[in-house]
């Protein structure tokens, strides 16, 4: 498995990256859809620098608003030359030009960089409606302060990435069909218990057989009745291998601290100590 900046290329994600890049190198929108925690935000920002351009990173939010994406007019700056250099003669010149404050897909849309916009689901489709534009006539729609709108021209080399969680999730709005037409949707299969072991070890220094224990341990708690569902099981890997190095708890499963930070990770702790008692990863 390659490593790129912290990025574990693990085998069930390889070809979905080279292809997603693929799409973007050629203008084609990516979104990228996966249950929580399978990596969609580190893989949107590990293509989005691989294209070599300016990152914006937006979150989607209920209150977002277009505005927000956009931008808006800020008022007018007056400009006034009064010229008497010639002592009969006075000129008084006068101008206003509209001021406006961009945001982040404005500001990508101009200069050509890439748009990640992290869960944009969570945005209200109204919100996210300005997105069509910009994908199909390649023009940003940009209100003026008299009620008119201008139009911005897309820069060939702007580019987005989507990602969202899947619709069934609270707090999640309903995909608009016609932003999925014009995207490429790649879903994230979410990882094997060998390639969080390759992650776990890249990203916190524990040794590939103590991620192993780790990944088992989580893994083996997260099975019982009553742990909560998780989409990976990989966030919990981090958190509980981060702890173990900066602890020094010792990596093994019949360890009672790590047991109880395994059952903490996977929404057990509230189990009695009678309940863990005689419990081991088997
Ligand atoms: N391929 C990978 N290499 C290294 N670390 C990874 C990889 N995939 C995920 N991670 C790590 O796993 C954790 C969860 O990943 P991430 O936040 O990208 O998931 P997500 O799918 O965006 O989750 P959510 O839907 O909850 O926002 C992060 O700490 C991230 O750094």
């Amino acid at each position: 498995m390659q490593e790129h900046a912290g990025v574990v290329v693990t085998p069930s994600i390889a070809g979905l990256i080279e292809r997603a890049f693929m799409y973007l190198a050629n203008g084609i929108p990516v979104h990228l859809s996966g249950q929580p925690g399978v990596g969609k935000t580190t893989l949107a920002l590990h293509l989005a620098h691989r294209l070599g351009r300016s990152v914006h990173l937006l979150h989607g939010d209920e209150v977002l608003s277009t505005t927000e994406l956009v931008g808006a007019p800020l008022g007018f700056t007056r400009r006034l030359v009064v010229d008497e250099f010639i002592r009969s003669v006075h000129r008084r010149e006068e101008s206003l030009t509209e001021r406006w404050v961009a945001n982040r897909l404005a500001i990508a849309c101009r200069s050509g960089g890439v748009m990640v916009y992290d869960e944009f689901t969570r945005s209200r489709p109204e919100a996210n409606n300005v997105l069509l534009p910009v994908l199909e006539e390649r023009i940003l729609p940009l209100p003026t302060a008299h009620g008119d709108v201008t139009f911005l021209r897309v820069h060939p080399e702007f580019r987005l990435i989507l990602t969202s969680n899947p619709g069934e999730q609270a707090g999640v709005h309903a995909v608009q069909e016609a932003l999925l037409d014009r995207v490429v949707t790649l879903t994230l299969p979410g990882y094997g218990l060998d390639e969080m072991v390759s992650i776990a070890a890249a990203r916190t220094g524990i040794t590939p057989d103590q991620a192993h224990t780790l990944v088992e341990t989580i893994a083996h708690w997260a099975a019982r009745p009553g742990a909560r569902p998780r989409g990976s099981l990989l966030r919990a890997v981090l958190m509980a291998a981060r702890i173990v190095v900066a602890e020094g708890i010792p990596v093994d499963p019949a360890d009672a601290r790590l047991r109880s930070i395994a059952a903490d990770l996977v929404g057990l702790s509230g189990q009695t100590g009678e309940a863990r008692e005689g419990e081991m990863v088997g």
